[in-house]
C-alpha cells in the first residue's frame, strides 16, 4: 500500500512503542537537518482508510533517555510527512491524591524544570531570532475538542479509566525521579502531574505550526505521599501495559473522528509564527529552517 499525506501524527512513550491496533502500512526514517527521528516512523492505517504517523519517542526499544531525545528531528520528521497535528502521549506521576494510577489527563499547563540544555529551538544557530506565543503550550481548540472526544473513547473501552482536564504539568529533567522535597515543592507550586519528556516537544510544535495536544496517563504518585517508599521504575512499569493498551483505543477513536471533523481544527496553528519574527524571513534563506517551514523560508 502507498504512502499518502499524513495529516495526524502521535508520539508514544514509555510502554506504548507502537498503534498495533491499525494496520500497518510501511516505515519511513526521513534523515531530517536536525538528524534522524528516535525510530522509524511507522505509518499506519485507520479502518476509513486514513493514514497515521507514529514516532517512539524513546526508540522502539526504549533505548534513549528523556534528555536525549532527538525532539527536534522527532517533530520534523513528522512535519516533512504532511502532518499538522500531534497527538502525543506520555507517562507521568500524579501529584495530586484525587488523580490515581491509570487515570488519564489532558494538561493545559507546563512548568519547566528540565535543565540539561536540551535544544528548544529550531531557530538555534541560524542567526534568526523568533519569539513564538506559548501562553498557552497546547493547542486551544483541539484540547477542547479532545476532552469529548477523548472522554468518549474511553467510555466505549468500557474499562472504566477516569479523564483529567486543565492539568498542570511539570517537567523536569531526570532520569532520575524527584526526591520528596522536590515532589512536595511541585505540589505547592500548582504542578498535578510531573513526566520528563513534555518539553521542549511542545515548544517545536509551536514553532513548526503544527496544532499539539498531549494525553498523559498517569503511573504513580510521584514521591509526596507521606509513609510511602516512593516512586520506581517497576512501580510504574506494572502499570504501563495497561495504559498504552487504552492509549492505541484513544488514539484510533480520536483520530477517526478528528479527521471526519471540521478542517479548521487540523490547522489550528497554522499562521501562528507569521509575526514571531524580529527580522523579515523572506530576507533569510535557510535550507534547515525551509524544511521546517517553507511558507516562510527557502532553501539557500
Ligand atoms: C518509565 S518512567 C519515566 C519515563 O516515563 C515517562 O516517559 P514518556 O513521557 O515518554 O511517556 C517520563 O517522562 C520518563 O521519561
Ligand atoms: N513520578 C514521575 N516523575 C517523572 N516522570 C514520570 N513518569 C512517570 N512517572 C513519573
Amino acid at each position: 500500500m502507498a504512502i499518502d499525506k499524513v495529516l495526524v501524527g502521535v508520539i508514544g512513550g514509555s510502554g506504548l512503542y507502537n498503534l498495533g491496533n491499525l494496520t500497518y502500512v510501511g516505515e519511513i526514517n526521513p534523515l531530517t537537518p536536525w538528524g534522524y527521528p528516535s525510530s522509524p516512523i511507522t505509518i499506519s492505517s485507520l479502518p476509513s482508510g486514513a493514514q497515521v504517523a507514529f514516532v517512539a519517542r524513546h526508540g522502539k526499544d526504549h533505548t534513549i533517555s528523556p534528555s536525549a531525545i532527538p525532539a527536534r528531528a522527532n517533530i520534523a520528521a513528522l512535519k516533512s510527512l504532511g502532518v499538522s497535528t500531534i497527538i502525543a502521549f506520555s507517562a507521568v506521576g500524579s501529584l495530586r491524591e484525587e488523580i490515581a494510577p491509570g487515570d488519564f489527563a489532558l494538561p493545559s499547563q507546563l512548568i519547566d524544570r528540565t535543565k540539561g540544555g536540551r535544544p528548544t529551538s529550531f531557530f538555534d544557530g541560524t542567526g534568526l531570532v523568533a519569539h513564538a506565543g506559548f501562553s498557552d503550550p497546547y493547542s486551544p481548540h483541539l484540547a477542547a475538542w479532545l476532552t469529548e472526544a477523548v472522554r468518549e473513547a474511553l467510555k466505549d473501552e468500557g474499562r472504566g479509566v477516569k479523564l483529567w482536564t486543565d492539568k498542570t504539568l511539570v517537567v523536569m529533567e531526570g532520569p532520575q525521579f524527584s526526591t520528596r522535597a522536590e515532589s512536595l515543592m511541585y505540589r505547592q507550586w500548582g504542578g498535578d502531574l510531573i513526566g520528563m519528556t513534555a518539553l521542549p516537544e511542545a515548544k517545536l510544535a509551536r514553532e513548526a505550526e503544527i496544532s499539539f495536544a498531549l494525553i498523559a496517563t498517569a503511573t504513580d504518585y510521584d514521591a509526596w505521599r507521606p509513609h510511602e517508599a516512593g516512586v520506581t521504575a517497576a512501580e510504574v512499569g506494572k502499570i504501563l501495559r495497561n495504559n498504552a493498551d487504552t492509549s492505541r483505543h484513544v488514539a484510533a477513536h480520536v483520530i477517526e473522528r478528528l479527521l471526519a471533523a471540521d478542517k479548521a481544527l487540523l490547522a489550528e496553528e497554522s499562521g501562528n509564527m507569521r509575526f514571531a519574527f524580529m527580522a523579515a524571513p523572506g530576507a533569510h534563506k535557510n535550507a534547515a529552517l525551509a524544511y521546517i517551514l517553507p511558507e516562510y523560508f527557502e532553501a539557500a
